[in-house]
């Protein structure tokens, strides 16, 4: 017998409790996405059989958090578990005060509202869009600090979510720094393909703001993700522990928000979490008003646990690699078949460059909006538009805003799917990839005012 020479590795985990998800054939899958006005947002999940919509509140949460999940302390004030979350965050973090949220942006709505004033600007390592709302909501314009290369689907820098110095120095000085109530700064760039930001960047940073007195404030939604990037390709880091690397990354910041949905492995759950103590007061106040008492923030006591523990198992070694390893695995096969995908692949999803799959259609005819419902026909795999719609519109113009990146994202939930279904999704893609000169593109015909991708409405332009 021929041995194998190579040895695979396979998940950290074995499955305990299973889901069935549908099959439907493409006659019920016509029906369903047009009447979803082809938004994949207004799919029904039971139309759906590989869910790649998000890899926010999806994970599989493992038998420890469902264990904690049975000592939820439903107290109105002072549960326990809110002081098991306040250690988790103070020790794996560092932060010192914590502020509970239901999720991630209502974190944002409180530090946007406390630190944000009419005509500021907030610079940020590329936009996200409940990000950038709510400082627009508090008065404040986002001004793109990020490097170049992120705007470029085929540039390989490893660390494209870098922010570069030279245009954050030239907007301090172009506003003045009391125009700049902090900089945003996210690990694991999600617009941007979930691209990580390098140490030696984040400390660069922190010195020219220093310079300044202008704090920082981290979107650390993926940090452990961001970490593993930094242990795999940063120099100086593989022999760190990822939770060492966590922690360096959250020193060199002042304050985060957190959607504890994806990194932390929850359902549900979020925080604020900063070093000042001012700012602590005034959040502390402002979520009894939008979430709920200080010691809960919209969450049962039970989700604070869950978090809690969630956040532990988000920096283990073996979760992490295997976590990466995964959209790796998807994004390596799909480069092989010569299918566009933003390079490097980057920590939570493959993103297909539906400019360079679709370059018949123009911005104007949607074409990732397009392939994300193309994709859905083909197998019933749900993924998401990040381009002109989720883009927006320019807040003076009224004109859509026309990004570079043209993107659909399969996002891959935490510890749900097998490799199979990687294989399954991966050959959709090439089908679909196959017959792409027959797609033509989708007019808009609703458009909500506030983060239009989710309920915008379309109809094929044919
Ligand atoms: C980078 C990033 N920031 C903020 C948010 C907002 O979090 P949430 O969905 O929990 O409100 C998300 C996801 O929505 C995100 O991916
Ligand atoms: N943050 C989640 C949910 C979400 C999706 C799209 C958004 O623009 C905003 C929020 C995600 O990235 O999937």
């Amino acid at each position: 017998m021929n041995t194998p020479k190579r040895r695979s590795w396979a998940e950290p985990y074995k499955i305990k409790m299973v889901e069935p998800v549908k099959m439907t054939t493409r006659k019920d899958r016509e029906k369903a996405i047009s009447e979803a006005g082809y938004n994949t947002f207004l799919l029904r999940s039971g139309d759906v059989y590989i869910d790649l919509l998000t890899d926010s509140g999806t994970s599989a949460m493992s038998d420890r958090q469902w264990a904690g999940m049975m000592l939820g302390d439903e107290a109105y004030a002072g549960s326990r578990n809110y002081y098991n979350l306040e250690d988790a965050v103070r020790q794996f973090y560092g932060y010192k005060y914590l502020v509970p949220t239901h999720q991630g942006r209502a974190a944002e709505h409180l530090i946007s509202k406390i630190m944000i004033s009419d005509g500021d600007v907030i610079p940020g390592n590329m936009y996200f869009t409940t990000t950038r709302l709510h400082q627009e909501l508090a008065g404040g314009t986002f001004a793109d600090v990020i490097i170049d290369e992120a705007h470029d689907p085929e540039n390989e820098h490893p660390f494209k979510g870098n922010v570069d110095l030279q245009k954050l120095e030239d907007l301090i000085k172009k506003h003045g720094p009391d125009r700049m109530p902090y900089v945003s700064i996210a690990t694991a760039v999600n617009m941007a393909g979930g691209q990580p930001i390098s140490l030696e960047n984040l400390q660069q940073v922190r010195e020219l703001t220093a310079e300044y007195d202008i704090p920082i404030i981290h979107d650390m939604t993926r940090v452990a993700e961001n970490a593993y990037f930094i242990k795999k390709k940063e120099p100086g880091y593989a022999d760190k522990s990822v939770a060492a690397i966590v922690r360096q990354i959250c020193d060199l910041t002042d304050g985060a928000t957190m959607s504890a949905k994806k990194d932390a492995l929850v359902n549900i759950g979020g925080f604020l979490a900063v070093n000042d103590r001012e700012v602590f007061e005034e959040a502390r106040n402002l979520v009894v008003v939008y979430e709920g008492l200080h010691t809960y923030g919209g969450l049962a006591g039970r989700d604070m646990e869950a978090m809690a523990l969630g956040i532990e198992e988000s920096v283990q070694e073996d979760h992490i690699r295997a976590r990466i390893g995964q959209v790796q695995y998807l994004g390596d096969k799909l480069i092989g078949w010569g299918i566009p995908v933003v390079r490097p692949i980057g920590s939570h999803g493959v993103f297909l460059d539906a400019r360079k799959i679709l370059p018949h259609l123009s911005q104007d005819q949607f074409p990732a909006q397009t392939l994300a419902a193309e994709l859905y026909l083909d197998a019933g795999v749900r993924a998401m538009e990040r381009g002109v719609v989720s883009a927006g519109r320019n807040t003076e113009t009224g004109e859509h805003n026309y990004p570079d990146l043209e993107l659909v994202r399969l996002t891959i939930p935490r510890r749900v799917y097998t490799q199979a279904h990687m294989d399954v999704v991966a050959e959709s893609v090439a089908e679909v990839f196959a017959n792409r000169e027959k797609i033509s593109g989708l007019n808009m015909i609703y458009e909500p005012k506030y983060l239009r991708f989710f309920q915008a409405r379309f109809e094929r332009a044919d």
